[in-house]
């Protein structure tokens, strides 16, 4: 008796975390750009970057709804070792479940931003299979990163080089602190972008100009990055404490309001950026029936503003 009781009372239970868990993939899924069909093989190139250990991608999530992803891993100017590009994928997904968050910071620990892969790391993948394994396993993890419906920016200190200069365009703003400097230093490497990177940087500032930036290996200081509109703002500080919190202070004038609209609103213009029009225009219908008649909206229409 007791037993079926039980057993009873778990089936549910089982069946809602099954039901939860699919929906997770699928949504993954969903927002990813490669998968088996692709012959990309995630699991073989997980296993592989787990070989390459050191330093590590943290999370904050805080109060206000901004989150905090840091690249930590000072030793090599941040660059991304291969388990730093897993748990990237990891930071990723709790983003994608953390309901209450409406923007999100992504800076480098100890005054710079990231130089890259991890030069020792790619050495060791440096054949084909490997290597687009590696492509499509980081464009995979950047298309979640810049679908988030969370508004984004990349806080820039030191230097955002090779793959650091991509991350960068993944985010939806960039604000650079002084003497910082982003460098697509890829044909040094024999290279092109290979994390999004290309595809990216041609919608922030133009065909032209991504093009100077990929063949001429072009610095980009913070004067030019507001030339060009790739960067939003210099920041007036360049120390670490200050800079965030300018950039808290900056996100903080497109996250302030109701959690449902500002996600609403990111997602919106991502629909606009990504979709043909007539896609985009019906994605826009149904995020605005998730908000229309919401509670934020009722209350805006108790309180009548005067929008002065
Ligand atoms: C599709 C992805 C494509 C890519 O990302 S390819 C990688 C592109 N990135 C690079 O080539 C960066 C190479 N590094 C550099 O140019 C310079 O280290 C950099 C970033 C200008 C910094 O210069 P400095 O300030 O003079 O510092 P430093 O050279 O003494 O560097 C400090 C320690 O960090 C190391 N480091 C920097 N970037 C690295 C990287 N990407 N992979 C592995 N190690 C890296 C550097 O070797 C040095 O270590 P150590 O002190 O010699 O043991």
């Amino acid at each position: 008796m007791t037993l079926i009781c039980y057993r009873e009372m778990a089936l549910p239970l089982w069946k809602n975390l099954l039901q939860t868990t699919k929906e997770r993939i699928l949504q993954q899924r969903r927002l990813s750009l490669y998968n088996g069909a692709h012959g990309y093989e995630e699991e073989l190139i997980k296993k592989k970057l787990q070989q390459f250990a050191g330093g590590s991608i943290n999370l904050s999530k805080e109060d206000n709804g901004i989150g905090i992803l840091t690249l930590n891993n000072p030793r090599l100017m941040n660059a991304f070792t291969g388990t730093m590009m897993v748990e990237l994928q990891e930071r990723i997904t709790e983003l994608e479940n953390w309901k209450d968050g409406k923007g999100l910071i992504v800076y480098g620990a100890g005054n710079t931003f990231c130089s890259g892969s991890d030069l020792n790391a790619v050495k060791e993948i440096s054949n084909s299979q490997d290597g687009m394994n590696m492509c499509m396993f980081m464009q995979n993890t950047l298309t979640r990163l810049m679908r988030l419906p969370l508004i984004s920016v990349a806080l820039v200190q030191g230097k955002a080089f090779g793959g650091g200069a991509e991350l960068t365009t993944a985010c939806d703003f960039r604000l650079m602190t002084p003497g910082s400097e982003i460098r697509f230093v890829h044909k040094h490497m024999g290279l092109v972008p290979g994390w999004g990177g290309a595809a990216r940087l041609v919608r922030i500032v133009g065909s032209g100009a991504a093009l100077q930036l990929l063949s001429g290996t072009a610095r980009v200081d913070p004067e030019k990055a507001l030339r060009l509109g790739f960067s939003e703002q210099t920041l007036s500080s360049s120390d670490e404490t200050r800079a965030l919190e300018e950039a808290r202070a900056w996100l903080s004038q497109y996250t302030e309001g109701p959690v449902s609209v500002i996600r609403a609103m990111k997602k919106v213009v991502t629909a606009g950026r990504e979709l043909p029009l007539e896609d985009a225009l019906r994605t826009e219908k149904d995020i605005f029936g998730t908000v229309w008649g919401g509670p934020a909206n009722l209350q805006a229409l108790v309180r009548r503003p005067k929008h002065k």
